[in-house]
């Protein structure tokens, strides 16, 4: 062998040995856990200030009926454009589009969303943070630009490939209250939940204590367990579900009657023997809720026929639970399946529970629903 095949060789051995070890290094989806918190920590501190600022004539109706403000609409265009600069060929199944702010009549809205927008992307940036996500000073967007990130939001889902899904602000009744909301962000693969996460900048980093500090990220990436960060800091605490026996449980569920039935939910509880009155919570932070403890259970029982659950609802929280040890079917038991399109499709429910109390919880909601098991 000549010296320079044997220079040939050693080089492509180099680059193997170099390649497979940082292979070995990486966690499976490092890069994609560290651009979510810093994107979900960004889209926290816009909508705190937007929550601050807002006024009456910044909230919309949607078609149906629920409310949209321009925290919601700034919060997704945010996320949507650091998507395109990280991961420019992963889709996005957003809650929000653009329609209403193209209209001439959103002309005051749309300014102000672009202002929001612009404030988020060139705050300086923080630990973690990468230029290349498209973050920090002078990488303001153009109006075009952000209402055809917030239009990104619009692919239909499906079966197979990498998608993000956005709920910029998950619970927008609860966050025009003052109480809890979350802003929520999974990346789904061939419909299968690979990372999730939820920031709740209201919520207390120990229910117990409400008076003490507020805000919490919530973060799972499939086998590597469920970690709470301070909005406010970089400690990471892992997550693990406690034990609980039914009569011992504490449930969460919706503030409003509307979103999951309120009465299904007594009738479960009472077959199961819980005595304590439920937590009412807005939004998917009654996911992180359960995954680090504060009630062993979340029901969410359909209320009218017709409602189709959507699949940026349940993916990050979903994953939560179950990397914190929880399980999370619909009431025939099965997983919820994020891979039917925007929607989870044909409504069963939601239940979430501590392993060792499922199937009993599982029982009691089909006891009280006549909804059937199916294997
Ligand atoms: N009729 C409905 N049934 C169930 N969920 C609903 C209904 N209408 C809106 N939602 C969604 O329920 C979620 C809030 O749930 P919760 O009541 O547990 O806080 C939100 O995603 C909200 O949408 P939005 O994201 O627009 O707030
Ligand atoms: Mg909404
Ligand atoms: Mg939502
Ligand atoms: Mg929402």
């Amino acid at each position: 062998m000549n010296s320079r095949s044997y220079l040939q060789i050693r080089r492509i051995i180099g680059v193997f040995t170099t390649r497979s070890f940082t292979t070995m290094s990486t966690r499976p989806f490092a890069l994609e856990r560290q651009f979510a918190v810093s994107a979900v920590r960004r889209a926290c501190a816009l909508t705190s200030s937007v929550f601050n600022k807002l006024v009456k004539n910044e909230t919309l109706t949607k078609g149906d009926k629920s409310p949209v403000t321009v925290g919601d609409y700034a919060a997704q265009g945010l996320i949507s454009i650091m998507l395109k600069n990280s991961f420019p060929a992963d889709p996005i199944v957003g809650e929000e589009d653009a329609g209403e702010l193209r209209a001439d009549e959103g002309k005051v809205l749309r300014e102000r969303i672009i202002d929001l927008a612009n404030e988020a992307l060139v705050a300086p940036r923080v630990e973690g943070d990468k230029a290349e996500w498209g973050i920090g000073p002078g990488q303001t967007k153009t109006t075009d630009e952000l209402l055809d990130a917030i239009d990104r939001g619009n692919y239909d889902g499906g079966r197979t490939g990498r998608m993000w899904t956005i709920d910029p602000i998950d619970g927008t009744k609860g966050f025009l209250r003052g109480e809890q909301y979350a802003v929520c962000l999974s990346l789904l693969v061939d419909a299968q939940v690979q990372l999730g996460i939820i920031g709740c900048p209201n919520l207390p980093l120990d229910l117990s204590n409400p008076d003490g500090e507020r805000g919490c990220i919530f973060v799972a990436v499939r086998g590597q367990g469920c970690q709470q960060i301070p909005l406010s800091g970089a400690s990471e605490t892992t997550l693990s579900m406690p034990t609980f026996t039914p009569s011992s449980l504490t449930f969460l569920e919706s503030v409003e009657a509307m979103h999951s039935s309120h009465s299904t939910s007594d009738i479960i509880s009472s077959i199961i023997g819980i005595t304590r009155p439920p937590i009412r919570m807005d939004s998917q932070a009654k996911y992180g809720c359960l995954a680090r403890g504060d009630g062993g259970l979340y029901l969410r029982m359909p209320t009218n026929a017709g409602y189709r659950e959507k699949i940026w609802d349940h993916a990050p929280g979903c994953l939560l639970v179950e990397e914190a040890g929880g399980i999370v079917t619909d009431s025939r038991g099965l997983p919820l399946d994020f891979g039917v399109g925007r929607t989870l499709g044909e409504n069963y429910g939601v239940v979430a529970a501590g392993k060792e109390v499922h199937a009993v919880v599982l029982d009691a909601v089909q006891q009280a629903t006549g909804v059937k098991a199916k294997a």
